[in-house]
Parts: structure tokens; C-alpha cells; sequence
């Protein structure tokens, strides 16, 4: 993994919503970016394969401007045609050991592990670069998420020494106790796209990791 994409697996991981209009999702993760978020998953679970294509392609293109990663969800066909930064995959996403062969070392391969350390020692085993643990705390996005205990987050961190990104009903106000706990990164679509000033919120995310303290409220 290179150093670039390294220093990205640390503080808000932004997942976007489903949202079926292409400038409104492109604009709304504009403002992540200018909140100083750098790594972003296009995850839209309503949109057809055409427009998952092109808003994936915008998204792209956003982040490139300003240095930020881009990963897909669930599809690693898409994350290699557009040429983006990696892919998430999950239990139903497709095998772990074809998509990290197809990624090379360049791209990222995060790997969704629930609750399960059996999971986590796979994605260790194949070379996943970070995993997913969560649900952390009760989902409104997925509210039938599995649940992860905090204490998780740590144990994955010291046992496997992969980065660890939390995910599920992450709030600004329980982000620092997941982040005590051992997260290396906030995977957030809630608290985040539902905020009056999004910039504001990536910025008071990303200011848990710079300063242990949030930015703005
Ligand atoms: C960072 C991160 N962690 C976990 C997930 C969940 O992946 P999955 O279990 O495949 O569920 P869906 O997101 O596909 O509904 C994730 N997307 N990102
Ligand atoms: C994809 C996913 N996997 C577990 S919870 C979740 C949704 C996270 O969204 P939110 O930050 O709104 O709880
Ligand atoms: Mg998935």
C-alpha cells in the first residue's frame, strides 16, 4: 500500500446515500471534501447499473481534484472500470481472494467483518488492506445491521494490526468513544448527509483525529 493511501485510512470515512440524481449526490459529497474528508465509498443500493456508472465516474472525478480515495461498494467489476481506488466488499460481494488478485497491490480492498474475528482473520489472510466492524450502535440506514461491541474495534487493531474502520449510527457525539476504542477511521452516511452544513460536519469529524476534540459543532 502506498504512503498516499495509508494516510487516508485514518479519520471520516464518508459513505454516500442512496440518491437517484446525479448532481445532488456529486454536490453533497463536494461538500465532504471541502470539509477535508478524503476518503469516500460510493455505496447506492436503488440506483440502476447506469447511473451507479456515471455518478460513480463524478465521484471519481471530485476526488481526484483534490487528492481524495475513491472507493465502491460491493462491485468490483465497477471499481475496476472506472479506474477508482478500491472496493468494499461484504459476506454477498464476491471472493476475496479473485477481487485482491484483480485490484493488484495498488487498489484498496476494505472488507465488511460485522462482528466476527474468524471474518477478520480472513481478510487478513487475503490481504485486505482495512476492515469493516459494525454495527457500533443502532443503524436508522440499516437498522437490521449485526451489532459489534467498542470493545472490538481494539481487539481487531492490536490482534491483526489492520486499519479499522467503525461503521453504523456513528454520531459526532459517539465518534470519539469509538475512536478511544480503537477505530482508525468513522464510516459515516447519517450523521454526516443529514447535517445542515455538511462541510461543517466532515471538518468537526476529521478534527476528532487531528485534535482529539471536534472543530465546530
Ligand atoms: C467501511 C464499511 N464497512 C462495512 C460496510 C458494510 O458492507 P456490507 O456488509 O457489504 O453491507 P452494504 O454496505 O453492502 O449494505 C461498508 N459498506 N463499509
Ligand atoms: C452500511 C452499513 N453497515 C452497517 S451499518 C451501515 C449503515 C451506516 O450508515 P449510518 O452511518 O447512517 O448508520
Ligand atoms: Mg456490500
Amino acid at each position: 500500500m502506498s504512503a498516499v493511501h495509508r494516510e487516508a485510512l485514518r479519520g471520516l470515512y464518508t459513505i454516500t446515500p442512496d440518491d437517484m440524481l446525479l448532481p445532488r449526490l456529486s454536490a453533497m459529497v463536494s461538500m465532504a471534501l471541502r470539509g477535508g474528508c478524503r476518503l469516500i465509498q460510493y455505496r447506492n443500493k436503488v440506483a440502476p447499473a447506469p447511473l451507479q456508472r456515471a455518478q460513480a465516474a463524478d465521484l471519481l472525478r471530485l476526488c481526484r481534484a483534490v487528492g481524495a480515495l475513491l472507493i465502491v461498494n460491493d462491485d468490483l467489476h465497477l471499481a475496476l472500470e472506472i479506474g477508482a481506488d478500491g472496493v468494499h466488499l461484504g459476506d454477498d460481494d464476491g471472493d476475496l481472494v479473485a477481487a485482491r488478485k484483480a485490484l493488484g497491490r495498488e487498489r484498496l480492498l476494505g472488507v465488511s467483518c460485522y462482528s466476527s474475528l474468524d471474518r477478520v482473520e480472513t481478510a487478513a489472510r487475503v490481504g485486505a488492506d482495512y476492515v469493516g466492524i459494525g454495527s457500533v450502535y443502532a443503524s436508522a440506514t440499516k437498522p437490521q445491521a449485526v451489532r459489534a461491541s467498542l470493545d472490538l474495534l481494539g481487539e481487531v487493531r492490536r490482534r491483526f494490526g489492520l486499519p479499522v474502520a467503525a461503521i453504523g449510527g456513528i454520531t459526532l457525539d459517539n465518534a470519539p468513544e469509538a475512536i478511544a476504542a480503537g477505530a482508525d477511521m468513522v464510516a459515516v452516511i447519517g450523521d454526516l448527509f443529514d447535517a445542515m452544513d455538511i462541510s461543517a460536519r466532515a471538518e468537526a469529524f476529521q478534527g476528532l483525529f487531528n485534535h482529539g476534540m471536534p472543530v465546530s459543532p
